[in-house]
């Protein structure tokens, strides 16, 4: 039974982010509904939701409890809007929303990357639009079962509705923290996301391609060169590690008996997770490769700094969305990246 009082929570996107966290909170007593496309909506309407992570929770939401839609027009009843599509459909959600929802409707974009809540806020100028982060992994597994593959949190803006379902958040297992420096914890995460285009390249699972210190050197790369180009912008990046940011690289870099040992927390995935990129590699998607080292690329241009290594690594992934190579070994990826950052 739920809480009439209490803010309706409509999933844009019922995807893996999307139906995990609309079905970890509608178990937890929210009236959720869901807008997803066809694919999802048959395994829903055959198996309802099954939702599991990696310490054991394993939650059924049986088919009459869950109401999914392909219709845009379902979110009018919502009070708030969390938006789960990937980066390339976020404008199409802003249009789809336009002049259908009230203005004091809040709209959470959880998504990766950093202008994604200007997008939609360019089509949603009267509504708040809040920036989200979320830092675990889901997989789809099929059937509509969604497992969370690692520990992690949610972020986002403060609004007085998220305040009014915090305590529901926790009751999902999906710890929320309110904060006001959401620019800083998306440029974090997105220095955490340029680990996808390397697992996604690998075409292994995340704890076998970090497990492998040459993706953990080119990782490393990416990072170092990200940071002096934030560096450059005084851009600041949250400190959302034990590790601080600066030392990251360092650690990555060490041998695997060592990192193992100093970095217990990253290896601690599911043998099966993998990251979002690699689902959409696999699925013949495109990327949201634009709007991770897409960004880091942009960010460098503007300061008049070189992203040579991110550069390449955009090639790679476009090339393998257009049915190139995706499985590249560690010590490739690196050389790569190297000849990338030696070019003149
Ligand atoms: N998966 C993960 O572990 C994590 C993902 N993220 C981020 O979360 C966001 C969502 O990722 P994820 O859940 O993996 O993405 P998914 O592709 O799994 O889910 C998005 C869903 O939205 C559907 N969709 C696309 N456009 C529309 C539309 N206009 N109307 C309704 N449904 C639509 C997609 O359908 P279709 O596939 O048919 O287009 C898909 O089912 C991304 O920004 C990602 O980077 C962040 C942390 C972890
Ligand atoms: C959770 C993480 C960092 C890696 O899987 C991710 O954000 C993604 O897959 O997009």
């Amino acid at each position: 039974m739920t809480n009439p009082a209490l803010p309706k929570v409509c999933i844009y996107g019922a995807g893996s982010i999307g139906a995990y966290v609309g079905g970890r909170l509608q178990a937890a007593g929210v009236e959720v509904s869901f807008i997803g496309r066809e694919r999802i909506a048959r395994q829903v309407a055959e198996h309802g939701l099954h939702l599991t992570d990696w310490q054991g929770a394993d939650i059924h939401l049986p088919v009459d409890t869950i109401r999914f839609t392909t219709e845009d027009a379902s979110a009018t009843e919502a009070d708030v809007i969390i938006v789960a599509v990937k980066s390339a459909a976020t404008d199409e959600v802003g249009k789809a929303l336009r002049g259908r929802i009230n203005s004091d409707v809040a709209v959470v974009s959880l998504q990766n990357g950093i202008g994604n809540a200007r997008t939609l806020a360019k089509h949603l100028p009267d509504n708040p639009v809040l920036t989200g982060m979320i830092s675990f992994n889901v997989l789809q597994r099929g059937n509509g079962h969604f497992h969370a593959g690692t520990e992690g949190e949610l972020m986002c803006d403060p609004h007085p509705r998220l305040e009014a379902l915090l305590d529901y958040f926790q009751a999902g297992d999906l710890p929320l923290e309110l904060r006001p420096d959401m620019h800083a914890v998306q440029w974090a995460k997105l220095l955490m996301n340029l680990n996808n285009p390397l697992n996604a390249l690998s075409g292994i699972p995340l704890h076998d391609e970090l497990s492998q210190r040459d993706y953990r050197r080119s990782l490393a790369l990416l990072i170092d060169e990200s940071l002096s180009v934030l560096k450059r912008s005084e851009i600041r990046p949250a400190k959302l590690m034990p590790v601080p940011m600066s030392l990251l690289p360092w650690v990555l870099r060490t041998p695997d008996w060592l990192f193992a040992r100093l970095a217990k927390q990253m290896l601690a995935i599911d043998p099966l997770a993998r990251s979002s990129m690699w689902e959409d590699l696999e699925a013949g998607r495109v990327t949201e490769i634009d709007w991770i080292n897409g960004e880091v690329v942009r960010q460098a241009q503007k300061v008049g700094a070189s992203a040579a290594a991110n550069l390449r690594v955009i090639e790679l992934v476009k090339a393998a969305e257009k049915g190139g190579k995706r499985d590249w070994s560690g010590a490739e990826l690196l050389s790569e990246l190297k000849r990338a950052l030696a070019a003149p």
